[in-house]
C-alpha cells in the first residue's frame, strides 16, 4: 500500500482513504486465510469487489416487508433477495475458485501451506458431515463481507478525525516515529504500544459506531429483564450507538475526546456495556484482535509515511453519516498523500 501511495502522490493523484484500507484489509484477511492476495491496489479492481461487498451488507440491513408478511416472501417486491443472490452468487465464486485451487493442489501433493484453509481442509477430510466444503465456502464469504467493509469504514472515520484535528495528528505521528526502528520500517508488532493511537481508534468507535445496532440477535428461551419480558424467539437489536453517546456513562459525548481514553479503564474487551463496538458475549466479533492489529497498522502507516492534502479546506470536510447496519461517512474521505518519510 507505501509503496502505491508513493507512486499516487509524485504523480499527484488524490487517493481514496477508505478503498485503501479496503484493499489492506481484503489482502490481510485473503493471506492470513489462503495465502493469496485478493486485489491489486488499483482502483478498478479493488472497487469491483468493494462494490459487491458493499450490496451484500447493504441487503442484509435493508427494511425488507417479507420480514413481516412473510406469504409476499416469493414477489420479492423490493428485489431485496435478487440483490442478494447475485452479490453472494459472485463472491462464493470467488472463494470456490481459491478453495477449488487448494483441493486441486493437496490431490497432486504439492507443499502445503499450512494456512487457515489447509487447517479447514484437514477438518472437513475427518468430519465431512458437520463441516463440508459448503461450509469452508460460505464461512469464508462470512469472513470476508464482515471484515473489509467494518475495516474500511472505521479507517475513513479514523482519518477523517485525524484530518479535521491536524494537533491530535502530529500527536499520533510522534508517537509512532518513536517506536519505528532507525530502518524506517513499521512492523505490526512494533503497533501494540501505541497508546494515543488506540485511543484514537477507540473514540472513533465510541462516536461513530461501525455496527450501531450490531447484528441482529433472536431469544432462545423467554427471558426477564427488570419488568420486561421477552417472549423466546424475539428479534433482539442493541442500540449500540445511543450508548457509546449516553450522558449518563460519557463526559461531553458528541465531542472527539481521544484522551478521555488514555485514563479510563472502559475497553471493548471486557464487560462494559456502554461501549460495544465488537458487541458482547457468545456473538462478540470473533475477529476483534485481527481487527485491532489491521487498524492500528493501516492508521500508522497514513500517519507517519505520509501529509495529507484535502481537495477543499478542512473546515469543509463533510463528517455527516448514512444510517444503515454500517454507519458510513456519507462522503468518501479524498486526499493527496504527500511523502513525509
Ligand atoms: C473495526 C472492525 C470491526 C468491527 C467494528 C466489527 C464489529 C462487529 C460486530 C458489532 C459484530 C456483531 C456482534 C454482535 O452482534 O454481538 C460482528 C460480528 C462478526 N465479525 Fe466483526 N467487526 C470488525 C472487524 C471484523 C473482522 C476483521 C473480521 C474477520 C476476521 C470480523 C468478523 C466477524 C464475524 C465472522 C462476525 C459474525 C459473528 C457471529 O455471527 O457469531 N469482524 N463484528
Amino acid at each position: 500500500m507505501v509503496n502505491f501511495l508513493r507512486v499516487s502522490s509524485r504523480k499527484k493523484v488524490a487517493v481514496n482513504i477508505g478503498t485503501m484500507a479496503f484493499a489492506v484489509s481484503l489482502n490481510t484477511l485473503s493471506n492470513t486465510f489462503y495465502s493469496k492476495n485478493m486485489t491489486s491496489y488499483e482502483y478498478d479492481d479493488i472497487r469491483e469487489f468493494q462494490k459487491v461487498v458493499e450490496v451484500a451488507l447493504e441487503v442484509q440491513g435493508q427494511f425488507n416487508v417479507t420480514d413481516l408478511f412473510p406469504v409476499l416472501k416469493w414477489f420479492d417486491l423490493q428485489k431485496v433477495w435478487r440483490r442478494a443472490k447475485v452479490a453472494f452468487v459472485w463472491l462464493e465464486e470467488k472463494i470456490e475458485g481459491c478453495v477449488n485451487e487448494r483441493i486441486k493442489c493437496r490431490d497432486l501433493g504439492m507443499k502445503r501451506f499450512g494456512d487457515v484453509l489447509d487447517l479447514m481442509l484437514d477438518y472437513s477430510h475427518d468430519n465431512e458431515v458437520e463441516f463440508s466444503h459448503e461450509h469452508i465456502n460460505t464461512l469464508l464469504v462470512d469472513v470476508l463481507v464482515a471484515g473489509t467493509n467494518t475495516i474500511t469504514s472505521t479507517t475513513t472515520w479514523i482519518m477523517s478525525e485525524l484530518l479535521l484535528n491536524p494537533h491530535m495528528f502530529t500527536r499520533v505521528r510522534e508517537e509512532v516515529s518513536e517506536i519505528v526502528g532507525e530502518d524506517g520500517k513499521l512492523e505490526e508488532d512494533k503497533t501494540f504500544n501505541l497508546p494515543y493511537l488506540h485511543a484514537v481508534i477507540k473514540e472513533t468507535m465510541r462516536l461513530q459506531a461501525g455496527s450501531p445496532l450490531l447484528a441482529p440477535h433472536i431469544t432462545q428461551t423467554e427471558v426477564k429483564i427488570k419488568n420486561y419480558v421477552i417472549p423466546r424467539n424475539t428479534q433482539l437489536l442493541v442500540n449500540a450507538w445511543a450508548m457509546s453517546r449516553d450522558e449518563r456513562y460519557w463526559d461531553k459525548p458528541t465531542v472527539f475526546m481521544p484522551e478521555r481514553f488514555l485514563n479510563n479503564k472502559v475497553d471493548y474487551k471486557e464487560q462494559n456495556f456502554e461501549f460495544l463496538p465488537f458487541g458482547s458475549g457468545r456473538r462478540k466479533c470473533p475477529g476483534m484482535p485481527l481487527a485491532e492489529r489491521m487498524l492500528s497498522l493501516i492508521v500508522a502507516a497514513f500517519v507517519y509515511y505520509f501529509d495529507w492534502e484535502l481537495p477543499y479546506t478542512r473546515e469543509e470536510l463533510d463528517m455527516s453519516h448514512i444510517y444503515g447496519p454500517a454507519l458510513l461517512k456519507a462522503t468518501p474521505l479524498i486526499a493527496t498523500p504527500i511523502p513525509f518519510k
